[in-house]
């Protein structure tokens, strides 16, 4: 038996905060989770040192789908953003030991390749329209085929998206939750602009994305779904909260604009009905805070039966151990659709070596054993954790909305 002898949960802030997992077996090979989640990082430390690792200790590392159900049903008080991504990081580390012990880079446990590769988007924004274009420009010369955009609002001193720095977006800003102000009606008037330029001065060979942040009610989604329909988006992202799961019937009897959801998703119970129903197009959960390897896969083979397909989250605020986990899930995935790749600082990439690289718009998890990701403890300690709020937002009549 292949026996967990000791795991260890590391916070380290290079530049942002980030929870690792890291166990240790009997045979001497070590297997790395992710389990940050944004703003609320100590309740998952915590989750696992006092809650989860105590029972793992002792226990066979080859059982991963029995650890899985074991920490999934044995919790009792079931899902949840710091429950599944504590789970996150157990599965993640259990499968990244596996292909070490099996001597083979985790995709060819997963069914092998299904693609050469797996392609990314980029992140263009900008204060101004002619900001946005011009950063997506040198996306598209660095060979992107895909590129969110995301530009600041007339009127509005800062919006979703746009960051101070062109290339690197992190929006836990502020030791508190800074408050920034919303207005629909000036943000709908801005995007069709700025989809309309995009496609004047990149063309129609590469896919254009928004990320609309959870900030319209159904009816308004519908208007700027129709709005966007020239411009042919890849999709529309988040473009309500997805509490009411109705809600995207309504959106999708007003526009045939592909829709993405599920970046905050932990379960497959959150998406049940929008795939049952075809109401989205591409699920964008993701192995930090859906539970892992193992849960993710169930919700894309899930997904595949309703001809929906994958597009998961990829942030600065996940880890590189979850970007290497997602690559060798997203290459061998039958209905892949894309990957989000916010490329994170040198910093962070020095605390976590890994051998994933881009080429050609796309990422590959390379063939490393298991996840081909480490953390280099002795450098993330260099590094203490430094507490970080995602902001608050609010209307321009004070009304606490949604950021
Ligand atoms: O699509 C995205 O990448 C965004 O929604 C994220 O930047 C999100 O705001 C952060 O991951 C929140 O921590
Ligand atoms: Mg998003």
């Amino acid at each position: 038996m292949l026996k967990i002898t000791s795991a260890r949960v590391v916070v380290t802030c290079p530049g942002r905060n980030f929870v690792t997992l890291v166990m240790e077996t009997s045979d001497g090979v070590r297997g790395v989770g992710d389990a940050t989640l944004n703003g609320r990082e100590l309740a998952v430390a915590s989750y696992l040192n006092d809650h989860v690792i105590p029972c793992l200790i002792g226990r066979d590392a080859h059982r991963i789908e029995d650890i899985w159900q074991y920490l999934y049903r044995g919790a009792y008080w079931r899902r949840g953003p710091v429950t599944m991504s504590a789970i996150a990081a157990v599965d993640t580390a259990l499968w990244d030991i596996k292909g070490k012990v099996a001597g083979l880079p985790l995709y060819q446990l997963l069914g092998g390749a299904s693609r050469e590769n797996v392609m990314v988007y980029g992140h263009a924004n900008g204060v101004s329209i002619e900001d946005t274009i011009a950063v997506a420009a040198d996306y598209q010369a660095q060979g992107y085929k895909a590129i969110r955009l995301q530009c600041g609002v007339p009127g509005l001193p800062s919006t979703y998206g746009v960051s101070k720095d062109k290339y690197f977006y992190e929006p836990a800003d502020a030791d508190l939750p800074t408050e920034n102000v919303w207005s629909t009606s000036k943000y709908l008037r801005v995007v069709p602009e700025l989809f309309a330029a995009a496609r004047d001065t990149l063309g129609w060979d590469v896919h254009l994305l928004h990320d609309v942040h959870h900030r319209l009610t159904p009816i308004e989604a519908g208007r700027l779904g129709k709005d966007l329909e020239p411009y042919r988006p890849f999709w529309m992202e988040d473009a309500v909260v997805a509490d009411n799961q109705d809600s995207f019937r309504l959106i999708r009897q007003h526009t045939t604009t592909p829709l993405a959801v599920g970046e905050i998703f932990n379960s497959v119970w959150d998406a049940k009905q929008l795939i049952q129903e075809q109401l989205v197009d591409y699920i964008r959960a993701t192995v930090v805070h859906a539970g892992g390897i193992t849960h993710l896969r169930r919700i894309a083979s899930f997904a595949d039966m309703y001809n929906v397909r994958t597009g998961c989250h990829g942030a600065t605020d996940l880890s590189p151990v979850c970007m290497a986990a997602a690559l060798h899930f997203d290459l061998s995935v039958p209905n892949f659709g894309i990957q989000e790749y916010m490329r994170h600082t040198e910093e962070t990439d020095a605390v976590f070596p890994h051998s994933y690289s881009f080429a050609d718009g796309a990422l590959h998890p390379g063939d490393a054993p298991g996840l081909g990701v480490d953390i280099d403890e002795q450098l993330a300690a260099k590094y203490p954790y430094k507490r970080a709020y995602l902001p608050v937002n609010r209307l321009e009549d004070g009304t606490l909305f949604n950021w």
